[in-house]
């Protein structure tokens, strides 16, 4: 469902030019869990920015079911994006004005669903991640665990074909970031969409089905040659 070639990416700061990603190559099928590791600075997150459409490559070419992203224009690729991918980041950014409930709708409000059936998915999805009772709530009263579920049902309420996890588990303790990690894994499993998943955890690693290591601004496939 997702196929990178030859994606480059560079930066210039103090008057020099830093060649982060040099040759990324990467495919994606629809319902794979692939772990990226990959020391800190290497361009894991500078990766997701760019697989996510939030940010453009230099060069090389990046399809996403079938369509060529780089020949989007921003209005079409933010339409795209919000119906195609979902986020999940370490820090959870959610809106702290909005209660939990209204975070996690809030992607079907940007589609403009239909109230009645964005109330019922997001009920759904409330059940889903354990916070049926809390959809009321602010989120600066709930646990980081309960933020990071919140934080998942809204990156799944559009049912996305690509999911990109940003060390989702990073600020969890062992038990809660499980959790999490089952939820979106199980999700993938049921092939209802990929997920890319960066972590600095072997262990979270290990889980996924394939493992992908970013060095020297390139992917290389842990245990054996080159993506
Ligand atoms: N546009 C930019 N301008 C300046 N610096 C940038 C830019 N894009 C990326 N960088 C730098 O490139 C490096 C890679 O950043 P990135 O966040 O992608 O790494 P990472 O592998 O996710 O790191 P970590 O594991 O610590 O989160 C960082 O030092 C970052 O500051």
């Amino acid at each position: 469902m997702l196929t990178a070639t030859g994606i480059t990416y560079q930066f210039r700061e103090g008057g020099t030019d830093h060649k982060l990603l040099t040759g990324i190559d990467l495919s994606l099928a629809a319902g794979e869990c692939v772990a990226l590791l990959g020391a800190s600075g290497s361009g894991k997150s500078t990766l997701l920015n760019l697989l996510g459409t939030i940010d453009s490559p230099q060069s090389g070419s990046l399809l996403i079911g079938g369509r060529e992203i780089s020949a989007l224009a921003e209005p079409e690729r933010t339409l795209f994006r919000r119906r195609h991918i979902g986020f999940v980041y370490q820090r959870f950014l959610l809106v702290p004005t909005l209660t939990v409930a209204e975070n996690i709708r809030l992607p079907l409000d940007l589609l403009g669903v239909p109230p009645t059936e964005a109330g019922e998915r997001v009920a759904h999805w409330l059940e889903a991640v354990g916070l049926a009772r809390r959809g009321d709530s602010f989120p600066d009263r709930l646990s980081g665990g309960e933020q990071q579920r919140v934080a998942i049902a809204r990156a799944l309420i559009h049912e996305p074909d690509l999911v990109l996890a940003d060390e989702p588990t990073g600020s969890l303790d062992p038990e809660t970031g499980e959790r999490v990690l089952a939820l979106l894994l199980e999700r993938a499993r049921q092939g209802r969409g990929a997920l890319l998943l960066v972590t600095h955890s072997e262990a979270v690693a290990a889980r996924a089905d394939r493992v992908l290591r970013l060095e020297h601004g390139r992917l290389v496939a842990e245990g054996g040659p080159g993506e």
